[in-house]
């Protein structure tokens, strides 16, 4: 089997975020010469073609995504629809079961790779086929929340929020994972909403791992092997990780105003706050954000989107904001060239919301990382760049509610970036690095081999 040719189908939950996750490793599975059959809806198929670098080796198959009703009529993916209509989406996918049943009966590959279809491996197991879930979150939220949750839905709990707060008893001692209040009680709200007909978010997750033959992780051991040996240990599956996702540097130049505009100012000088593609601030949150940068006294380049209730960046910024920071500040609502932003030498500090890309790319990157977690496994990933890893600083939060003050944030970015602060000093050592070891140009390919050895040698031998 060692040197045999895979034949692996993947079947990623119909949002962009997973879709391209799916396809950068299935890219990299095809350089090795393996066979990919790659499910998604049709009219997300066209916008994934230009990015299948092995075309003779990843087929699309396209799956029709039936009508639910409240979603808009050729609704496929959550790119398609509002936030809250996520849900519907799911109800549609669920329902794809029996097209992608037919399709892998007919298809037989060694594998499929899926992630929120919880009724996959029951699928799987019937046709002889085995099944890996693909977790693109943090292989440690796997192991922080949901390890447990499978005990508790076992015995017809739930998780509690004092429960979150800390972790289980067993937990790996060099953690330094803990919870707030307020981080515990968002997620137990969204990890038990509905999510899909009669299933929760959460119940979704843990059937797909409690039932899947194996797990994956977009992660490595230097990073999160502790976490991913938990996972392996507590489910008695293999959970192998296929290394982390370095991102490239896009061909498109960073836009020629921008560059001029950043280039004015000292190399590593400007505080650059982006968080992600997703994330809706409350208005006040969002405005004591950007009065805690101004407070730096630092040149900064904001991207973020309008807050809730506001449809403009401009009617959001708080008084007087714009004709004060005229000259050295930029906030923008639109969607912006992270990447390239944050390339640029004159860039020094990158606030972030947590989620594991742009944290990722800040890791690759000389800037200094503060995180401002807003959700979900942006907590966790928070405290282990923080706390177990030490190469990011977190702006302090009220316990209760999440509320911090604008002088939190300019201490906190002024933390490490002021030459001389020893946080700084110590952040910015370790940083660099973990971004040595990062961008090592083994580092990919030895993950990637190893983790398809051990497939081979676990769930397919
Ligand atoms: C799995 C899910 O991913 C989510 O993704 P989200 O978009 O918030 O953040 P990133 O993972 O940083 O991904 C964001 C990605 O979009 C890029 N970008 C974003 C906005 C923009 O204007 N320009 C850009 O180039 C950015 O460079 C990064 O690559 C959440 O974390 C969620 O908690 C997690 O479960």
């Amino acid at each position: 089997m060692a040197q045999s040719k895979l034949h692996i189908a993947m079947n990623p939950w119909f949002a962009f975020g997973h879709l391209n996750a799916f396809l950068h490793l299935s890219n990299l599975i095809a350089a090795r010469g393996h066979r990919i059959s790659f499910l998604t809806p049709k009219k997300a198929q066209a916008k994934l073609e230009d990015f299948n670098n092995h075309p003779d080796l990843i087929k699309f198959i396209p799956l029709t995504v039936p009508h639910v009703e409240g979603l808009p009529v050729g609704a496929e993916t959550t790119n398609d629809v509002p936030d809250h209509q996520g849900s519907l989406i799911m109800t549609a996918m669920d329902k794809t079961r029996p097209e992608v049943e037919a399709i892998l009966k007919d298809l037989k590959p060694d594998v499929v790779f899926f992630d929120f279809t919880y009724w996959l491996p029951e699928v799987t197991k019937q046709l002889g086929i085995k099944s890996l879930q693909y977790c693109i979150t943090s292989a440690s939220t796997v192991a922080y929340i949901l390890v447990r949750s499978s005990t508790k839905l076992d015995e017809g709990q739930q998780l509690t929020e004092d429960e979150l707060m800390k972790p289980p008893a067993d937990f790996p001692p060099s953690s330094t994972i803990t919870l707030h209040r307020h981080e515990a009680r968002a997620l137990s709200f969204t990890t038990h909403r509905t999510y899909g007909e009669g299933i929760s978010f959460h119940e979704r997750i843990v059937y797909a791992l409690r039932d899947a033959d194996g797990y994956g992780f977009r992660s490595c051991r230097e990073i999160e092997g502790t976490y991913c040996d938990y996972i392996e240990n507590h489910f008695k599956k293999p959970s192998i990780l296929f290394g982390p996702t370095i991102p490239q540097l896009p061909t498109t130049p960073l836009d020629e105003n921008k560059a001029k505009w950043l280039g004015q100012f000292k190399p590593g000088s400007v505080v650059f706050c982006a968080f992600g593609s997703e994330c809706v601030m409350e208005k006040n949150n969002f405005q004591e954000l950007l009065l805690g940068i101004e407070l730096t006294g630092l040149p900064f380049f904001i991207g973020l989107k309008p807050p809730s209730g506001t449809e403009t960046i401009d009617e959001a910024l708080p008084e007087g904001f714009k004709e004060r920071v005229q000259g050295r500040g930029i906030v923008e609502g639109g969607w912006i060239q992270q990447l390239q932003i944050m390339a640029h030498p004159s860039v020094g500090c990158f606030i972030s919301h947590g989620g594991l890309s742009s944290v990722t790319e800040a890791l690759v990157n000389n800037t200094q990382l503060v995180i401002i977690p807003q959700r979900g496994d942006q907590y966790i990933i928070a405290r282990l760049m923080s706390g177990d890893m030490k190469v990011a600083v977190e702006v302090e939060m009220r316990e209760e509610d999440g509320w911090y003050s604008k002088e939190n944030v300019c201490t906190t970015v002024k933390s490490v970036m002021d030459e001389g602060n020893e946080t700084g000093k110590q952040i910015r050592a370790n940083k660099l690095k973990l971004k040595e070891f990062l961008l090592d140009e083994n580092l990919e390919s030895t993950y990637l081999d190893s983790a398809l050895d051990r497939l081979k040698e676990t769930l397919l031998k």
